[in-house]
């Protein structure tokens, strides 16, 4: 799920103990851990140690309601877990992708297969230059397989999807800094899923020993920060918040205590927000210079949480807000109540002809923690054409 890079992490995916429940976040207030101490200092780094990847399939499985966690996974979990959410993404992205097999039921190899998965794509929002891309690569690869049946194009379309896809697959990293925590700052429009998707990845991390500390900088909504709040509860992390006042000031107050607390990962959650409204795009902007100025380097993720029922809008917030912040990642969620998934070939498109990497660390394919996994290619293609 994570490529952790720290010392303290190397060789071990073993969640930690569950850490005493912060207290309840007052207004205006710092919750501190019970001991302000820096975390406890790592075992002495090797000159050759390689950074380590910890498996995403390790976390647990979680039947309750999302942000209870969940007890520590049995050691053969990790196969019946991969499983699930394997089954899970199917299931979720059946929307998009019962558009896509249906084209192949009882098909023959012609024009009118090809005219018929053109529509299907572009229904699935993957927009026209990925879908001719993507048809005029399949069109090769049938030949070159001297393909004979659907079934066969249906493989090779998977094929080319992973291939497209592939551009965007990439771990997010925690540790990579030498001094101070990782930061990362989360934005998107209003309910695009920021705050559950900063629970969940809290969760994820908590399970794999890492110290988080959470950023509740958006100030204008209660509700938003109570959200964080029950979410810091849950997972036993400190959180950072204050009612009213400047977003920044809360993401400088929390990155600064990160770095006194010997925190792993600062997270900063910012209120929603449409690119259209050029002051609240202007405090985001401001957010992130100062987080800058709390710590040299940071942020160092800037993440986008992008709803993927909105399509083609979806890539529009994404131009939009990378003009403003630059971002550095992508989250896409809600792919489980939509036939848009196919937006995704269309953001490979836009970040090739950028000429950049644009990453989509984490699809939602559902409400649960479990729902929340690292994108991975050939995964979602295969999801998508089962
Ligand atoms: N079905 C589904 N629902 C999701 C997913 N991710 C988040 N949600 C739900 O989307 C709703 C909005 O999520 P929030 O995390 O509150 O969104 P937000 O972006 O923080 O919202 P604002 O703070 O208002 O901008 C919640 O009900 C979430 O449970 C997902 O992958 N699938």
């Amino acid at each position: 799920m994570f490529r952790f890079l720290k010392e303290k992490f190397f060789g071990g995916d073993k969640p930690p103990a569950p850490a005493a429940p912060a207290a309840s976040d007052a207004p205006a207030t710092t919750v501190p851990e019970p001991a302000a101490a820096p975390a406890p200092s790592p075992t002495p780094p090797a000159a050759t140690a390689a950074p380590v990847a910890v498996p995403v399939g390790d976390a647990a499985p979680v039947a309750a309601p999302a942000g209870d966690a969940a007890p520590a996974a049995a050691p053969n979990a990790s196969t019946a877990t991969r499983q699930g959410w394997l089954t899970r993404l199917r299931d979720g992205l059946r929307k998009t992708g019962s558009a896509l097999t249906a084209v192949f039921v009882g098909a023959r190899i012609d024009d009118a297969l090809y005219e018929e998965l053109e529509t299907a794509l572009l229904l699935a929002d993957a927009g026209t230059q990925a879908t001719q891309h993507l048809l005029q690569d399949l069109k090769h690869r049938v030949k070159a397989a001297g393909a004979t049946d659907a079934a066969q194009v249906r493989t090779l379309l998977a094929d080319a999807l992973t291939e497209w896809l592939a551009p965007l697959q990439k771990p997010l990293e925690v540790g990579a800094q030498v001094d101070g925590p990782t930061v990362w700052m989360v934005a998107g429009v209003n309910g695009a899923g920021k705050t559950t998707t900063i629970g969940k990845l809290t969760w994820h991390l908590a399970q794999h020993g890492a110290t988080v500390l959470l950023a509740a900088a958006d100030t204008f909504r209660a509700a938003a920060r109570e959200q964080l709040g029950t979410w810091a509860e849950r997972n036993g992390v400190d959180i950072v918040a204050q009612e009213g006042g400047d977003p920044a000031a809360v993401a400088f107050d929390a990155v600064s205590a990160g770095r006194a607390r010997g925190k792993d990962v600062v997270i900063v959650d910012t209120a929603g927000r449409l690119p259209t409204q050029l002051h609240l795009m202007e405090e985001l902007r401001k957010v992130k210079r100062v987080v800058a100025k709390a710590q040299t380097g940071a942020p160092h993720e800037v993440l986008l949480v992008i709803d993927g029922n909105t399509g083609q809008n979806a890539l529009a917030q994404v131009k939009a807000f990378d003009a403003a912040l630059q971002l550095t990642g992508l989250i896409v969620t809600k792919l489980d109540g939509t036939a848009k998934g196919g937006v995704l070939c269309a953001i490979a498109q836009w970040a090739r002809e950028q000429r950049r990497t644009l990453p989509v660390y984490f699809i939602g394919v559902g409400e649960r923690l479990e729902d929340l996994q690292p994108f991975d290619a050939r995964e979602f293609a295969q999801a998508l054409l089962a």
